[in-house]
């Protein structure tokens, strides 16, 4: 599905990594690990299409995703640090707004924020939830989007232990759908996801 071919990153004289290889199939999880300032996020935004390597390429069905990035977008979802969550805007108002980029028509929202415990908050501007309910706000994603690939920065941060075990329910979910999921997390995902698979990137001077 997703191929990292002799991708190298180099940011401020830095090099974060250097001709790194990695494949990601279909039912697949994925772990990206390392130190603060290793190149996770860098990685990330460079598999999402945010900013091109310095070397190399990222092939989705084995065509580079730099030609074909209208095709690949309608196949990846990408939630990054910053959720880009509209912090001015409600809840509902958020996922409304997502949907229609997307393209994709309004379902019942009702049973998704049931679950993720928003039910009584949907109308209330996110900058005044908590930061565990924002992160769940920008998680409705998840429950919305038929994208194969999640590309996921940090989606357990600040969830509370429901909200961890919601989150890992929908990922078995999706691997189970045929989806594949890359990720940072610090959580320690190996006793939920018995197939995890993990890069870890060094950090280098
Ligand atoms: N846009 C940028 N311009 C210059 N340097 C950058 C930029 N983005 C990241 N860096 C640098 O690249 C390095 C790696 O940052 P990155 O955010 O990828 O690390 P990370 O492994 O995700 O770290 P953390 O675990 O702290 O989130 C850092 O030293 C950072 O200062």
């Amino acid at each position: 599905m997703l191929h990292i071919k002799s991708v190298t990153c180099i940011k401020q004289d830095r090099c974060l990594f250097a001709d790194l290889n990695f494949s990601l199939n279909n039912g697949q999880i994925m772990q990206l690990a390392g130190p603060n300032g290793a190149g996770k996020t860098s990685l990330l935004r460079i598999i999402a299409g945010f900013s091109a390597p310095d070397e190399g390429a990222i092939l989705y069905q084995e065509l580079p995703i730099s030609k074909y990035y209208e095709e690949y977008a309608r196949e990846l979802l990408f939630i990054g640090h910053k959720t880009g969550v509209n912090t001015q805007l409600s809840a509902v108002e958020n996922v409304s707004h997502w949907l229609q980029i997307n393209g994709y028509s309004e379902p019942d929202l009702y049973p998704i924020l049931a679950k993720l415990g928003l039910v009584g908050l949907e109308d209330v501007p996110v900058r005044m939830l908590s930061a565990g309910q924002q992160r769940r706000v920008a998680l409705v994603r998840l429950w919305l989007s038929d994208a194969k690939l999640w590309v996921l920065d940090e989606p357990f941060t600040a969830l509370d232990k429901s909200g961890v075990a919601f989150l890992q329910q929908r990922f078995t979910e999706h691997l189970q759908s045929g989806g594949a999921i890359l990720l940072t997390t610090h959580q320690d995902l190996t006793t939920h996801f018995s197939n995890l698979q993990t890069v870890t990137l060094e950090y280098r001077h």
